[in-house]
């Protein structure tokens, strides 16, 4: 057993991690490890600090931690996710909370050994099977929170909201309040969908446009401006997700965490010089050659309403100065997302069974939540 631990104020998020045998030999802690190996610096090192041993060792027993590697990360607003199959759940999940104001998320290394199920900094990469609902739902109904989600249908693509609503009504963060925020240029235009207890739409009037990329790149400024002026206080977690989708699958509680983003389907077994970042310096959004972790569909984005708004008006910051020097990145905000959650790297990834495609198949996809539909795009977009 390891008597080494530090918090690690990496990044804007606490993170105490271990992994044992690495911390006997080492007494490094593993995301600066996973930084010295890339070649980079240690960021901060003065900030990392010692915990007690006595709060470790009841971390440590509290969760009958096999010896993997695994994170912690606090959190200032009290949630708990706990991932884990051989526990007492109830009794776990009370002891942890009395004891401790850590949100536990546990990369589960052994539960699935096909797929990556933990990040370099040890974030959960959330697939099938490392993750029970009961627990999660154990820990997050009761925090009574709202979940907003907002959605685009500008132009033909109001054609695809049916779908979208009735499917996650059918299988989106069910048992939680969720306020759908509609953006589109024909209110009228949509759909009466019968909404379960605790869900209700919001229906925004926004301009049209004849560029498909002017509407997707759009949105981030006014998702930015929606959480300042409608969200703040009044939502706990958002996803900004794409219309031309349908959820086939559960999709609940365990894709909640601070910043969450999605591995694109088409990208997550290429490696990072496949990746289609914006490489040319000009941008804003531009990624060199052998930097990078993940590519991440824009198609979502998710977290606590207060990280979103950092991403949205970061993003917007950067389009704008984009706009000024008349480049517009490779894939749009999705580039520009993809710069942002390497420097800001997200605490929780959802897998490409949150983020797929119609048409594509994979052996590691066990199960499609969520996905887009086919479409010809030369017959709903407008450019
Ligand atoms: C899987 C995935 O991550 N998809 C991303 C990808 O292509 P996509 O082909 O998925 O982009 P897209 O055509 O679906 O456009 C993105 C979104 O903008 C909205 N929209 C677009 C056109 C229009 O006429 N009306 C309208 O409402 C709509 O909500 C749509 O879902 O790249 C885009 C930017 O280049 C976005 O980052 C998408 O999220
Ligand atoms: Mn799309």
């Amino acid at each position: 057993m390891t008597s080494c631990y530090y918090v690690n104020q990496w990044e804007r998020e606490t993170y105490i991690c271990a992994n044992i045998s690495l911390w006997d030999e080492k007494r490094t802690c593993l995301c600066c490890l996973w930084h010295l190996r890339r070649g980079g610096r240690v960021r901060d090192p003065g900030q990392h600090v010692k915990i007690s041993a006595s709060l470790f060792t009841a971390l440590l027993l509290s969760i009958m931690l096999p010896e993997e590697s695994w994170c912690l990360t606090r959190s200032q607003f009290h949630h708990y996710t706990f991932i884990h199959q051989n526990i007492d759940k109830a009794n776990y999940s009370k002891r942890l909370l009395n004891n401790f104001s850590f949100c536990v998320f546990l990369g589960l290394p052994n539960s699935r050994k096909d797929v990556v199920t933990v990040t370099p900094w040890l974030a959960p990469v959330v697939w099938e099977g490392t993750f029970d609902t009961n627990i999660l739902d154990a820990i997050y109904k009761p925090q009574n929170i709202t979940v907003a989600t907002t959605v685009f249908a500008v132009g033909k693509y109001v054609q695809f909201l049916k779908d979208y609503l009735e499917s996650a009504e059918q299988y989106f963060m069910l048992g939680y309040r969720v306020h759908y925020y509609i953006f589109t240029d024909q209110p009228e235009a949509v759909p009466t969908v019968t909404l379960g207890a605790d869900r209700r739409i919001t229906i925004l009037k926004i301009p049209g446009s004849d560029r498909w990329q002017e509407i997707t790149l759009r949105r981030m400024e006014m998702i930015m401006n929606l959480i300042e002026t409608q969200l703040v206080n009044k939502a706990d977690y958002i996803f900004c997700l794409d219309v031309d989708t349908k959820f086939y699958g559960h999709w609940g509680a365990e894709t909640l965490s601070h910043l969450v983003a999605a591995i694109h389907y088409l990208f997550y077994t290429a490696s990072r010089d496949q990746f289609t970042y914006e490489r040319r310096p000009e941008s804003q959004a531009y990624i060199p050659y052998g930097e990078g972790d993940y590519y991440y569909g824009g198609a979502m984005i998710g977290g606590l309403v207060r990280e979103v708004y950092k991403v949205t008006k970061t993003c917007h910051l950067w389009l704008n100065m984009d706009k000024a020097n008349s480049i517009e990145a490779l894939w749009q905000e999705e580039s520009h997302l993809n710069k942002y959650f390497l420097y800001n790297k997200p605490t929780k990834l959802l897998s490409p069974e949150y983020l797929w495609c119609d048409p594509f198949q994979s052996n590691d996809v066990k199960i499609i939540r969520y996905s887009h539909v086919w479409k010809d795009v030369s017959k709903v977009r407008p450019n």
